[in-house]
Formats: structure tokens, C-alpha cells, sequence
């Protein structure tokens, strides 16, 4: 049966968001837990050919075995944060209810001082996430819009605004079909995602 906060967004491939996912106070003492306790990192990745500082900050974080390998560079995971742990295990629960059977071993943390910094156009398709992946994204937070767009043109682009608090969750299909972005915006306000996933070891 379909919970009163959750919001399908398409069926086939399967996008949907719950709103509240800790509630109050939790998500709000999450939220300065996390920016005040984390070492947040901003490393350099190639680009054309090009160095950059990536323009948001970071930090990977799960199971010890479970590396990642993002832009040409692999990335050892920190221990999980008691904090983290206790919202993925939040994740988990609410996946459950809705009938999902989910597990995550890893977790990228990403932190948005401005509306300014960002992500760009990328689809979760990692080899190490397997064929079809299930990523869990949290929003922490100033809420922002998360962009969506079609690899084979034709259907229009759209967006899925990310209240604090609230879990996107990309299923079936999702990462094949399209890509996301995290756009710059005239808002202003910290967020922090915490986008969860299964790395096959
Ligand atoms: O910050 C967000 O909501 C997007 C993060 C994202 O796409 C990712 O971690 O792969
Ligand atoms: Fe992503």
C-alpha cells in the first residue's frame, strides 16, 4: 500500500520520493552533525585534459571493502559515522515497508555550501554497482532541485525538487534511461546528500 508522503515520480524506469524520512529533530541534528564532524574533501579531477577542484565537497564512506573508482581514481571508504549508519539503516527500514528488500555498503556524502556549487550530468553506472543498480539519495537541508534528462532525446527534461529530509530513490532502470545533475541555482543555504549504494566486491 502506498505510504501518504510517498510521490511516484515515473513508474517505468522506477523513480519515487518520501518526504519525511527522520523527522524532527533528527534530521536537523543530522544534518549539523555531519557538517561540523565529517573531513570534508575537494579533490581534483580531470576533465578534458584538465584538472579541477570538484565544486562541492565530499566524502565516501562504508564497508572497507568497499572501493569505488570515480573519474579515473579510486576511492578507499572512510568508517562509517554512527550518524550515517543510523540513516541508512532509516533507509533500509523505509525501503522495507514499501516492500523492498535493500542493503547499502557504501555511501557517497556530498556537501553544497552555496547554491552555487554542484554536480554535473552523470548516471550511477559504475561497473562495481552492478547491472541495475538501486541508489538511495537523502537530502539534508537547503531544498534543491535534482535535473533529470533522457539519454535517448525525445522526452523532455524535468526535475525533482529534494526537500530536507526527504529520500529519492532511483530503482530499476533509472541509471540506464537517464542522467542526473545537481544545477547551480539562485538559492542560498547549506545541503548535504547522502547517496547510498551497493558495491559488488
Ligand atoms: O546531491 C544530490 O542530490 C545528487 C548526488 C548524486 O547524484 C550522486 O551522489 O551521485
Ligand atoms: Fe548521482
Amino acid at each position: 500500500m502506498p505510504c501518504p508522503d510517498s510521490h511516484l515520480i515515473l513508474a517505468l524506469p522506477s523513480l519515487y520520493r518520501h518526504d519525511v524520512l527522520l523527522g524532527e529533530p533528527a534530521a536537523g541534528s543530522a544534518l549539523a552533525c555531519l557538517n561540523e564532524t565529517l573531513d570534508w574533501q575537494q579533490p581534483r579531477l580531470r576533465l578534458y585534459g584538465r584538472e579541477h577542484p570538484i565544486p562541492r565537497r565530499q566524502v565516501w564512506m562504508g564497508d572497507a571493502d568497499a572501493r569505488y573508482r570515480y573519474s579515473g581514481q579510486h576511492f578507499s571508504p572512510e568508517n562509517w559515522h554512527p550518524v550515517v549508519m543510523d540513516i541508512r539503516n532509516a533507509v533500509i527500514e523505509r525501503l522495507g515497508r514499501a516492500g523492498i528488500d535493500a542493503d547499502f555498503n557504501s555511501v557517497l556524502l556530498n556537501r553544497y555550501a552555496t547554491g552555487q556549487e554542484r554536480m554535473g550530468w552523470h548516471s550511477d553506472d559504475e561497473p562495481e554497482l552492478g547491472p541495475d543498480p538501486l541508489i538511495a539519495a537523502v537530502s539534508l537541508g537547503c531544498e534543491r532541485p535534482l535535473r533529470f534528462r533522457w539519454k535517448h532525446k525525445g522526452n523532455a527534461a524535468f526535475n525533482v525538487w529534494l526537500p530536507h529530509d526527504s529520500l529519492l530513490v532511483m530503482g530499476a532502470g533509472v541509471q540506464a534511461r537517464l542522467q542526473h545533475a545537481l544545477l547551480p541555482r539562485k538559492l542560498s543555504g547549506l545541503r548535504i546528500s547522502l547517496t547510498f549504494r551497493l558495491i559488488h566486491c
